[in-house]
């Protein structure tokens, strides 16, 4: 496939590379130095840019007929309305928070262990993120996604993010914490506890191969599809 790279950077770099060792080929990558492009010569786009250009770069892709894969996080506020513009377009769209398959796995352990903990009110969850320091978005989306699956299956309405670790928040409301590491590839982890123990379920990411790796996957799967889908169906996670 022809593909975009929108936004070459730390991940670009890598998604590059995993795309070109399966036989794509790599005809634009676009950064904040060289931001605009012909798209219209693209199979697909994969946007890894950023949060305050992210829906920009897919609204022009879904208008020039490029389908797009998104890995961009902390633009979610104008996600509806980038679905919108995609389906008005009879376009393609795939937006994942993470791509890696283990993350992708883990949001299934988080959904099941939320489901058997809620039949137990003796436990507290929070949330906790780390990432490196040049990270642009808190907390991250993939803390966003967790905090979402255990408000889906449990008694909680919603998250706050914290200043502190173990800092009291208003009831049903989970805390979410983020710290900002150097080097740190990004690490998750959903902790439940109780008054004599506690229990935890930590992701953490050895470097960014993983989520490049399903970006592309992603990307191949989507050729040829009209849409809007997830890692779900990607993956076909029922
Ligand atoms: N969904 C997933 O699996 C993952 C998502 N991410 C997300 O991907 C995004 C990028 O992450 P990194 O590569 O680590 O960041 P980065 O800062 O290394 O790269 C971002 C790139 O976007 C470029 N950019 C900025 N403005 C642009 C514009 N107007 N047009 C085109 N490019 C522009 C920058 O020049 C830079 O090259 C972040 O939102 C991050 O949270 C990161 C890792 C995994
Ligand atoms: O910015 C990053 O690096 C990452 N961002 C994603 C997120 O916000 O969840 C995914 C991954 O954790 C790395």
């Amino acid at each position: 496939m022809r593909i975009a790279i929108l936004g070459y950077g730390k991940m670009g770099k890598v998604i590059e590379e995993i795309a070109k060792s399966r036989g794509h080929s790599i005809v634009i990558k676009t950064d904040s130095d060289n931001p605009t492009c012909d798209i219209k010569q693209v199979d697909v786009a994969i946007d890894f840019s950023s949060p305050h250009i992210a829906f920009n770069n897919i609204t022009m892709c879904f208008k020039n007929g490029v389908p797009v894969v998104c890995g961009t996080t902390g633009w979610l506020d104008k996600y509806d309305r980038a679905v919108e513009i995609c389906k008005n377009h009879n376009g393609g769209f795939i937006y994942a928070s993470n791509f890696s398959l283990g993350v992708n796995l883990f949001f299934q352990l988080n959904e099941h262990l939320a489901k058997i903990i809620s039949k137990n009110n003796q436990y507290k969850a929070d949330i906790l993120d780390i990432h490196h320091k040049q990270k642009l978005d808190t907390p991250s989306g993939t803390a966003i996604k967790l905090a979402e699956g255990v408000i889906r299956y449990s008694n909680y309405k919603s998250w706050e993010l914290t200043e502190a670790e173990n800092q009291n928040v208003k009831a049903h409301t989970i805390p979410v914490f983020a710290e900002r590491i150097d080097d740190v590839t990004g690490t998750h982890r959903v902790r439940y506890a109780g008054e004599t123990d506690e229990i935890y379920i930590v992701h953490k990411a050895h470097n960014r191969k993983g989520f490049a790796l399903g970006a592309v996957i992603a990307t191949e799967w989507l050729k040829g599809k009209t849409g809007v889908f997830s890692m779900r169906e990607v993956l076909n996670i029922r």
